[in-house]
């Protein structure tokens, strides 16, 4: 279970002498269930990548806490192999130096849970085949990868620790529309198979029915309305309908 409870963030206002601060998350509190997708929606702004990053604990809320199964995610031996991070920028996400097979398995050298060997290669086969790709992308390197592989290399190194909990911050708005469907689909099969929970931050509307089964709307920072996806038409505040009209286009 991950745990948000009364988060505040602000930013300092930048200017040399204007010491003030910039309110960026106000009082946010939610819970997501293992095996639950929770969709962040919310416009430009609204805050949603600081709340992914606040999860992923690479910045300090100023008030409030986050923590998953009880424990705080500042403590890094509580994120680390528990928590992991598909970003839309999957370029710049991997090493460009890295074969698939190294960048694959670096956060599980770096866990050291898994020592060198055959457990090794056999585990890299499995984590290839469930995101889609067979062994002989193993030496290949980003740049000979289509775009939609490389998210896929992502995910499957994001998985490889077998996580509880992965942030998926526009992780798939840089894929052309087809390969989109497709990693959607890797995604939802993954999520099955590893009872994974997953905070789903998209301005896509179209991927959070599918993959979310609650959905988060932002508002300036704040929570303005939380559902469940199926009564994502019947939301009740009026600019959540608002920007949910202005999203739907199905
Ligand atoms: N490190 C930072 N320092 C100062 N301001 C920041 C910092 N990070 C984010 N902000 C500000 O916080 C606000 C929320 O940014 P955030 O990226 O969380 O929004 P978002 O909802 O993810 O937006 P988008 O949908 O455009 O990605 C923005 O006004 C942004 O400029």
């Amino acid at each position: 279970m991950l745990n948000v409870d009364h988060v505040h963030k602000s930013y300092p206002l930048g200017g040399l002498f204007s010491g003030g601060r910039k309110s960026v998350l106000h009082d946010v509190s939610f819970e997501c269930s293992r095996g639950e997708c929770l969709g962040i929606i919310g416009e430009s702004g609204s805050g949603k990548s600081t709340l992914g990053r606040l999860i992923l604990g690479m910045e300090r809320p100023d008030q409030g806490t986050i923590s998953l199964e009880g424990k705080s995610v500042l403590n890094s031996k509580v994120r680390r192999g528990r928590i992991s991070a598909v970003f839309q920028d999957y370029k710049s996400s991997i090493n460009p130096f890295f074969t698939v097979e190294e960048a694959i398995m670096e956060p599980l050298r770096l866990q050291k849970k898994n020592p060198e060997g055959n457990s090794d290669s056999l585990k890299l086969d499995v984590l290839l085949s469930q995101v889609g790709l067979d062994s002989s992308y193993r030496t290949r390197y980003p740049h000979e990868l289509s775009g939609g592989e490389v998210q896929r290399v992502c995910i499957a190194r994001a998985i490889s620790t077998e996580p509880q909990c992965i942030v998926l911050d526009e992780a798939i708005s840089s894929l052309d529309v087809s390969v989109q469907t497709q990693v959607l689909h890797v995604l939802k099969e993954l999520k099955e198979i590893y009872q994974l929970t997953y905070i789903f931050i998209t301005h896509d509307i179209q991927a959070a029915a599918y993959i979310c089964d609650r959905v988060v709307i932002f508002r300036e920072g704040r929570i303005e309305e939380m559902v469940p996806i199926q009564q994502l038409r019947t939301v009740k505040s009026e600019y959540a309908r608002k920007l949910l009209d202005h999203l739907i286009t199905f």
